[in-house]
């Protein structure tokens, strides 16, 4: 049993400005020092006894530039050896919203580098496990959210979840033994890291795709992503099962200073509930001689029950933000820390037998049992005894009779005709010695095991001693022939793999799904439709590949959107590494290929050697073939040797660079699934304000207002009219120079006329032939609802206003929404 008290972090996330309000004072011996100073404000009086300095003790603080790797080999490293050796864990983040909770435990959804703990112990556990040869592990994994109280399984792929009441609901129960099982909480299996990710990346598609910006979950829900490891040694019936739970809390505001209503107060609510459960557990935990500790007071504290003062090893990471405005919340993280350092948890070894070896051994014995009933009973068996059994009963009299200690005993069991046969065999034993005796009375007595021997070897062999030897050796040379076939089939099949992997990796760099992972066509989400041509195979993959096409427009309108987002950078960025990454996978690959060719060479070449030096062995002297050593066998193996070396180093940078480019594809599909998402919501922005504002156009045409007030020229820009009478040429529309804008204003104006001659309409009529023209088969016959529904709209006055903006950067927002209404509503 292991007694250790809760360890405290602290991590301070990078500010904008120098802040100057804290000092961080790490030291070897007694842990680390973090220091608050907050000045007296004057508006609070002239006499102000407001503590000025708030000094709290850690374990130790992450200061700013601290990087990801360090967080994980400080504080996950210590706790993942622990699980491996069947201790449970946790590792918690507690902090206000924003503080860098989602980013310590899961990690940036940008960079490979700022992989979070839970992708890095994922990399570390399977790493861990793949070098323990004796141990047989087996995993599985969880994800939990806890939204106001209920909790959902993250990993159910079966479900399409547009809304998080869409996942199943997770229900506490408790055994008589106070144990919780979660029920309806899906544990799946993992047999390595990649499936392990897929699982992460499949919960955190579904906590994104199952907010709204009414229901922001992430932020304000649990999260408990727990690894359940079970290890056990092999031919050994004992198990060891342990769980590691890595969560990250809510934030931590306080409701006042959130000064929310309505649906996000009622959030807000139930999140300060359940933080202040966790409070009164831990402040309960702290206090001397409690006999009653709160867990069952929310879902939170009863998942964690077992962290929270049981059988676990505990770590807390408070998350701080340390801005003047944050100050109080960071402090009061800070006052949190404290008394959950007080906290005292007794972790052990969670041992147990295996069920099935037990289960074995209880029928031998019983099988042992019936026997022996069966001759106390006088209820013999009375089949025959087989050829293995009459050889294993001679085997055991031999042994019986040769061994010189007069002690020892001859086991059969409790069957009778075994018993029978041993003595039928000893009698033999006996009758041939006293025959023996009577032949040659002069010769010298011999021991009854040797007798038997003897006779053994006598009945058994009569071959002569050279037939024997020769026969042996041609034994031990087939049996070498199929180590060595075993090996080269062993070698044939790694090799496969690679280049089944390496083809993988230079697939995924065809021009057809390049473009699908580097998101360069990928119109997607529709509602509750999507497409998605990527296919690494993973589960959050195949969750998301389902739907039809987009229409033509959309995609466009899709192109033209991605091109501008904020995150657009850091995808081409992923992307570049992705395809360099890829590269030096496909040139390890080829040397992968050679490598394994010089090896098999070299293989082939050894094998002969050792045909012809047995050939020779066996026409010479055997003895002395075998003992020789022979210099080109001796060089031909270091060869070998020098080849596997290369070869399994190459092997292993592969494998980094598979999980590289693993990480990047999930990065890029998750950075893919956001930009659907922003899309989905700006299209249907837009296109419910286009069609407010025909419904406007509509109502003043029939309330007879003229037409010129829809008309008015934009401020000093004959260009415009250009671009609105309808006879355009290249060469009548006004450029920008800028090759982006010009190549946008373009597909508007073919887009343009495609629209003008989808409505039936001719470029030599004049711009008000074909408003009129337009505006009455619109609006009298209905003859184009599409054209409004089905989201042309939005995408043309998309690319209007982006390219107009460019050409006028002084046209206000308003100017342009005319010149889009002008133009559209025709
Ligand atoms: N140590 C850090 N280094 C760089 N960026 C960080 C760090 N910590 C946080 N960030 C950034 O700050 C932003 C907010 O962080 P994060 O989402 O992790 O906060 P949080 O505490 O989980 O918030 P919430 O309670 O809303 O979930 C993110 O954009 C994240 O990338």
């Amino acid at each position: 049993m292991v007694k250790q008290a809760i360890q405290i972090f602290g991590r301070v996330k990078p500010t904008k400005k120098p802040a100057s309000v804290y000092s961080v004072d790490n030291e070897e011996q007694i842990g680390a020092f973090l220091e608050f100073v907050v000045p007296r404000d004057l508006a609070d009086g002239f006499v102000n006894n407001k503590r000025e300095c708030y000094k709290f003790r850690f374990q130790k603080v992450f200061d700013q530039a601290v990087k990801q790797e360090e967080i994980f080999e400080n504080i996950a490293r210590p706790v993942a050896d622990s699980i491996l050796d069947g201790y449970n864990g946790t590792i918690f983040a507690y902090g206000q919203t924003g503080s860098g909770k989602t980013f310590t435990i899961t990690g940036g959804a940008e960079r490979y580098s700022d992989r979070g703990i839970i992708p890095r112990t994922l990399s570390y556990l399977y790493e861990r496990i793949s070098q323990g040869s004796s141990m047989v592990y087996t995993t599985h994994i969880s994800y939990l959210e806890i939204y106001n109280e209920i909790g959902y399984d993250l990993l159910d792929s079966c479900h399409e979840a547009s809304r998080l009441e869409d996942l199943p609901k997770v229900m506490i129960m408790e055994d008589p033994d106070q144990n919780i099982h979660l029920k309806n909480l899906s544990l799946q299996h993992s047999a390595n890291e990649e499936e392990a990710l897929n699982l992460l990346f499949l919960g955190d598609t579904n906590r994104m795709i199952a907010e709204t910006p009414m229901n922001q979950a992430s932020t304000r829900s649990h999260c408990i992503f727990t690894v359940h490891l079970c290890r056990r040694e092999q031919g050994s019936a004992t198990l060891r099962r342990s769980k590691l739970h890595l969560v990250d809390l809510a934030g931590s505001d306080r409701v006042s200073k959130t000064g929310l209503n309505g649906q996000l107060l009622t959030e807000a609510k139930y999140i300060n509930l359940s933080l202040h459960y966790l409070e009164q557990v831990i402040i309960a935990l702290s206090e001397k001689n409690r006999t009653h500790i709160p867990y069952r007071n929310s879902m939170l504290t009863s998942v964690l029950r077992d962290s929270l003062g049981g059988n676990c090893m505990t770590t807390m990471i408070a998350t701080l933000a340390v801005e003047k405005r944050n100050l109080d919340e960071s402090i009061s993280t800070c006052r949190f820390a404290q008394r959950v350092a007080l906290i005292k948890n007794e972790a052990i070894l969670n041992e147990e037998l295996d069920p099935t070896l037990v289960i074995a051994r209880l029928k031998r014995e019983v099988q042992s049992l019936k026997e022996e009933l069966a001759m106390v009973t006088g209820e013999q068996k009375d089949d025959k005894l087989t050829v293995e059994e009459i050889q294993k009963l001679e085997e055991l009299v031999k042994a019986f009779l040769d061994e010189p200690n007069p002690d020892v005993t001859l086991s059969l069991g409790p069957d009778m005709r075994k018993i029978q046969h041993c003595f039928s065999l000893l009698k033999m034993v006996i009758m041939g010695k006293q025959g023996q005796r009577g032949n040659s009375s002069g010769d010298k007595q011999e021991s009854p095991a040797a007798t038997v021997s003897e006779e053994v070897i006598q009945n058994s062999h009569h071959s002569t001693a050279e037939v024997n030897k020769l026969k042996e050796m041609l034994m031990q040379r087939n049996n070498e022939i199929s180590i060595l076939i075993k090996m080269l089939k062993n070698e044939k099949k790694r090799a496969q793999d690679a280049a089944a992997q390496l083809a993988y990796i230079t697939n995924s760099q065809s021009p057809a799904s390049q473009n699908a992972l580097m998101l360069s066509t990928l119109p997607a989400r529709d509602g509750n439709t999507e497409i998605f041509s990527a296919d690494p195979g993973g589960p959050a993959i195949r969750y998301m590949k389902r739907g039809p096409q987009l229409s033509i427009e959309k995609q466009e309108a899709f192109e033209t959107f991605m091109r501008d987002h904020e995150d657009h950078l850091t995808i081409e960025d992923n992307k570049k590494l992705l395809k360099q990454r890829a590269t030096e996978a496909r040139r390890l690959g080829e040397q992968l290929n050679e490598a394994r060719e010089r090896i098999n060479e070299l293989k082939k070449q050894l094998v002969m050697q050792r045909k012809q030096r047995a050939a020779h062995g066996v026409l010479g002297n055997p003895k002395e073939a075998k003992e020789e050593i022979d210099p080109v066998e001796e060089n031909l193996c270091k060869h070998i040797e020098q080849e596997k070396k290369f070869y399994k180093t190459t092997i292993g940078r592969l494998k980094v660079l598979r999980t590289e480019i693993e990480h990047l594809q999930l990065l890029l599909e998750r950075a893919k699934v956001k930009l659907q998402k922003d899309f989905q919501k700006w299209w249907s922005q837009e296109a419910s304000s286009v069609q407010e504002s025909e419904l406007k156009a509509t109502a003043r045409c029939h309330t007879g207002l003229p037409r010129g007030s829809m008309q008015s020229s934009p401020p000093g820009n004959p260009g415009f009219w250009a671009l609105s009478t309808t006879k355009l040429s290249s060469s009548s529309i006004p450029l920008t120079g800028d090759q982006q804008a010009d190549a946008d204003i373009l597909a508007f104006v073919r887009a343009r006329q495609s629209l003008f001659s989808r409505i039936g309409t001719t470029h030599t009529h004049t711009h008000t032939q074909i408003h009129m023209c337009a505006l009455s088969s619109k609006i009298s016959h209905n003859m184009h609802p599409t054209l409004l529904s089905g989201g042309v709209m939005p995408y043309y006055t998309l690319l209007y206003s982006k390219a107009y903006k460019t050409i006028w950067p002084q046209l206000s927002c308003s100017d342009l929404c005319r010149v889009c209404c002008m133009l559209f509503k025709i």
